[in-house]
């Protein structure tokens, strides 16, 4: 699995990160929604330059101009709830991708996902990008790519979170495919025996959206 981490570099990621954390600035969700966005749309700008690309002819008032464009078609999905907040600032960048939406639920203090909905456009030959802000013990992302994996095969894979934990990242390592790419944008996070991600942000569905009964 090839990772890459997007904040190993100071940069105003920092402060969108920071203020995600803040128990007291994550206290307004809109702007907690805002700052899932943002990080969504600095992870897409880091993510678009590791894709393919093919040159275009663009035709301007006054001439031509040859620019290389990103060659294969993207798909968005992300895994419901907090994952919506992140696919708006992906959805904003990649602005012609398609998009696809999967529901997973922890249950059983995450032993068990509960992956119900699932509404998602065909990725066969594409570029599939799945979005998730958390990645605590894994079973999530695993559970959700296996249920839309199964009939059809991408071209390529990004996986797509905001905070990791090593827990996290070595499930992943053990249950998907060798030639996946994973993007987190946090560092140094871990998992406490509730499997949340610690010092982490808390619920990140229900800071984006209320907390579920
Ligand atoms: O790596 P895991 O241990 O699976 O944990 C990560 C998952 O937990 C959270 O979802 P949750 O079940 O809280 O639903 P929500 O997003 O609707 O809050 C989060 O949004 C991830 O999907
Ligand atoms: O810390 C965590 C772990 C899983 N899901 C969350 O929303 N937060
Ligand atoms: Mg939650």
């Amino acid at each position: 699995m090839h990772i890459h981490y997007i904040s190993e570099q100071n940069s105003i990621l920092n402060h969108f990160l920071a203020q995600l954390r803040d128990v007291e600035i994550q206290k307004d969700s809109m702007r907690f929604r805002k700052n899932m966005e943002r990080i969504g749309e600095i992870m897409a700008y880091e993510l678009s330059k590791k894709l393919s690309y093919t040159n275009c002819s663009i035709q301007t008032p006054l001439g031509t101009k040859d620019t290389m464009m990103i060659k294969d078609e993207v798909v968005l999905c992300s895994i419901l709830r907090a994952g919506l907040a992140l696919h708006t600032g992906f959805m904003s960048f990649f602005d012609d991708a398609e998009n696809g939406f999967v529901s997973a639920a922890r249950t059983h203090g995450a032993e068990e996902i509960l992956v119900e909905y699932q509404a998602a456009p065909s990725f066969k030959d594409k570029c599939l990008l799945l979005l998730d802000p958390m990645l605590a013990t894994g079973h999530s992302m695993v559970a959700v790519f296996n249920q839309l994996l199964q009939k059809e095969q991408p071209k390529e894979i990004h996986i797509c979170v905001v905070i990791a934990a090593p827990e996290g990242i070595d499930y992943l390592k053990q249950h998907l495919p060798e030639n996946i790419h994973l993007w987190v944008a946090s560092l140094y996070d871990s998992l406490n025996e509730k499997k949340y991600i610690i010092p982490g942000i808390g619920d990140a569905g229900d800071l984006a959206y209320g907390e579920k009964l």
